[in-house]
């Protein structure tokens, strides 16, 4: 058998020339970012990453690795895209400009709308919510597989769930919309309202179990405590409904939405069982490439600045000279290094607006990092 640190040392001449060729491509990234500014075309070409990744599978000696090189392609060309806009929205003086230029209306008639869930689930809710009969719906298992499958151009949009009401930010969707490169271009709002619901001829007094996600069925305590019901932890509220309609049980019961109640055939024993009301979920629509239009009333960026005092009020100070209304500032552990932290602020006002481009580009040019995340209208406004 070979020795380990025999291994590790062809390990080490491997990547010392992966190192070479990855700056090669991260060089000829930028090249392409000039002829991209000057030619006014976007950075994503979904057409053109399922060529590079594609043929790379092809190239492969062992078609065993075709799911990683797949990863580790789409992970190449995110950061290719990062370096970029880093060039083209920080260094390019009119990248602003640009970037609305840049920027695409709202597609109008049939859509193909990706969504983390199963039908019934609330982000399936907020699909129907934002694009009706349109959409030609789609669902995946993760959010991850969202984003994937958004930044491979396989769909329009993609609906993920951003914050709630009573439990707060979705981390996990916060990170990936930073590392996929994906922009919000849409959001909605739904009323997270949980109903019990069981195969028809179920008696209210006679369930006592129930499935949910535990989410659910913590938003439900007080409600299945004072009826000596059991909350069984199922995998999401919609699963949960869809697991009670394949058992005839008459003891047996499911919290989730009516939606799901009603697409699995059960039925609502009680409607709005949540105990505290006014639970909400803000979901936001997000595409691989930035959408602008006239109305649109609210602003997300993305920023970080340098680890000094006084450093996160300078930055965000232009917007309060601006007389800029902050509607939401989320950080998030930059994972490079220790207490490093992504920004993340939601602002009242459209990237056209003299007052936000001036707040802006004065962020832009005191942070150690800036994006914009996108441009869009503001849920029920
Ligand atoms: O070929 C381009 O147009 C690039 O911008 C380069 C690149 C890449 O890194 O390979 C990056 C972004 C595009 O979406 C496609 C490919």
């Amino acid at each position: 058998m070979k020795k380990l640190e025999d291994v590790r040392v062809a390990i080490d001449q491997v990547d010392e020339e992966l190192v070479r060729l990855f700056e090669k491509r991260m060089k000829l990234a930028e090249d392409v970012v000039e002829i991209k500014t000057a030619e006014n075309l976007p950075i994503f070409d979904g057409a053109r990453e399922n060529k590079v990744v594609e043929r790379a599978v092809d190239r492969l000696g062992n078609p065993g690795n075709a799911g990683a090189i797949r990863s580790f392609y789409h992970l190449l060309m995110t950061m290719s895209k990062a370096r970029q806009r880093e060039i083209m929205y920080n260094q390019n003086e009119d990248w602003l400009t640009r970037l609305i230029e840049n920027a695409e209306p709202l597609k109008q008639g049939p859509v193909s709308v990706i969504y983390q869930g199963v039908s019934g689930a609330y982000s399936y809710e907020a699909a129907l919510q934002t694009f009706g009969d349109r959409a030609k719906l789609e669902n995946v298992e993760t959010f991850e597989n969202v984003f994937q499958k958004i930044q491979k151009g396989e769909a329009d949009y993609g609906v993920l769930p951003i914050e709630n009401s009573i439990m707060g930010g979705v981390a996990e969707v916060q990170d990936h919309l930073r590392s996929y490169g994906c922009f919000i271009v849409g959001e909605t709002e739904v009323s997270v309202h949980h109903c019990l619901a069981a195969v028809p001829g179920t008696r209210l007094e006679d369930v006592r179990e129930v499935r949910s996600h535990p989410q659910a069925l913590g938003q439900c305590r007080e409600y299945l405590q004072a009826r000596h019901m059991q909350g069984i932890t199922w995998i999401n509220t919609a699963v949960a409904g869809e697991s009670v309609a394949g058992e005839d049980r008459k003891d047996l019961a499911a919290l989730c939405s009516s939606t799901a109640a009603n697409l699995h055939g059960l039925e609502i024993l009680e409607e709005n069982v949540e105990d505290k009301k006014n639970n909400r979920t803000r979901f936001i629509i997000v595409a691989a490439q930035m959408a602008f239009q006239e109305d649109f009333n609210k602003t997300s960026i993305l920023f970080s600045t340098e680890h000094r005092s006084g450093a996160l009020l300078e930055a965000l100070s232009a917007f309060a000279v601006e007389d800029l209304n902050l509607l939401r500032i989320e950080s998030r552990p930059t994972g490079h290094k220790g207490w490093d932290y992504w920004f993340f602020v939601d602002f009242a006002g459209n990237v056209k607006h003299p007052a936000v481009q001036k707040a802006m580009r004065q962020l832009a040019a005191e942070a150690s990092y800036f994006e914009v995340l996108g441009c869009y209208k503001a849920a029920g406004k």
